[in-house]
């Protein structure tokens, strides 16, 4: 690990952490949580419901606030921090993206499944000719070979893509997967490489920093954690341990701890705990957003979510898939059968 090399940090309480609050997220919340994050110097800060701009809807339910308002709350506290949105094309429409521009947002985050980076080809356009940074989030990238994945990452860099992301979104992956993977793509493109890791398997921190070695130049993290499944690499984790290692973050590590102390843990729902069924997540490699999904399946239905999550891991369901949950819980319950 190089200590003169540096690496570009995106927060994403605001929002992966959306889905550990049930896109409940309030104007004051983000108000004090980017004001935190701005003064600590985190560089990036994510705005958006969990799914992406659109994503208040039955199917992936519905925020408290809209995203739009958030979005503005969060360009008008941040001073120097720039604000970026996650957008998924399908959950999205392309006037999501250009009012998120209009209202300040700097950088846009174009999020397909691993294998379909070619319905980014508009939307990652439309990013670049509103004003906005254009990042390529390859999601669930545990499920394709490296050398699919660098296919894929090659097209988002031929749309026009600013950088290209290894997102380990089921935490599934162990540190010679991700490090295989980000250092293919990082041999392939001449784009900046991006990683953001869940902890599923409690190696987020770890992952981030073997990436940082293969050459990654962008690192998400969510501020104590807080995100889909058993939650994220946490913010103020990654930046104190940098500190320690010399690599430059251009973060405050004091104002970082108490960023997650004082304005993230008093709306933490949970503990970031690695419970049984946050470590199913990546044991199975099932996409994190679907922990709370599958946990309301499990009660309504009678079947361990431990069952449900192992199931839809096989059946290899992705993003997007959400209604297979009530699915699969209603054929596990019929079956009246374990599937271990
Ligand atoms: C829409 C997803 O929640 C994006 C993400 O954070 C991931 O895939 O991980
Ligand atoms: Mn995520």
């Amino acid at each position: 690990m190089s200590a003169e090399r540096a690496f570009r940090l995106t927060d994403s309480t605001l929002r992966d952490g959306s889905h550990a609050v049930r896109h409940q997220f309030t104007t004051d919340q983000v108000r004090t949580v980017v004001g935190a994050l701005d003064r600590a110097g985190v560089p990036v800060i994510e705005v958006t419901h969990g799914d992406g701009l659109g994503g208040s809807s039955f199917n992936y339910g519905f925020s408290h606030t809209s995203e739009m308002e958030l979005l503005r709350v969060a360009v008008d506290t941040a001073t120097s921090a720039r604000i970026a949105v996650l957008f998924v094309p399908g959950i999205g429409v392309k006037d999501d993206l250009r009012q998120a521009a209009d209202i300040g947002a700097k950088v846009a985050r174009i999020a397909t499944h691993c294998t379909e980076a070619d319905i980014a080809e508009q939307h990652i356009a439309l990013a670049k000719e509103s004003g906005m940074e254009a990042v390529g989030f390859l999601m669930m990238s545990h499920m394709i070979s490296p050398e699919d994945l660098v296919e894929q990452a090659k097209k988002m860099e031929s749309y026009g893509a600013d950088c290209v992301y290894v997102v380990d979104s089921a935490g599934a992956m162990t540190m010679d997967g991700f490090k295989a993977r980000v250092a293919a793509v990082k041999s392939a493109v001449d784009v900046q490489v991006g990683v953001h890791a869940h902890n599923n398997l409690s190696l987020a921190v770890a992952n981030s920093l073997a990436a940082f070695g293969e050459g990654a130049d962008q690192i998400d993290a969510c501020t104590t954690g807080l995100g889909a499944g058993a939650g994220n690499c946490p913010t103020e984790v990654l930046v104190a341990t940098c500190a320690k290692s010399g690599i430059e973050t251009g973060v405050d590590t004091f104002a970082m701890m108490d960023a997650a102390q004082d304005a993230v843990r008093p709306i933490q729902p949970e503990m970031g705990v690695i419970d049984r069924d946050g470590l199913m997540l990546g044991y199975a490699g099932v996409y994190g957003s679907f922990l709370l999904h599958a946990k309301r399946a499990s009660q309504r239905y009678g079947v361990d979510t431990r069952d449900i999550l192992l199931e839809l891991g096989r059946r290899g369901m992705v993003g997007g898939q959400e209604d297979m949950i009530i699915d699969v819980a209603l054929e596990l319950k019929r079956e009246g059968a374990r599937v271990r």
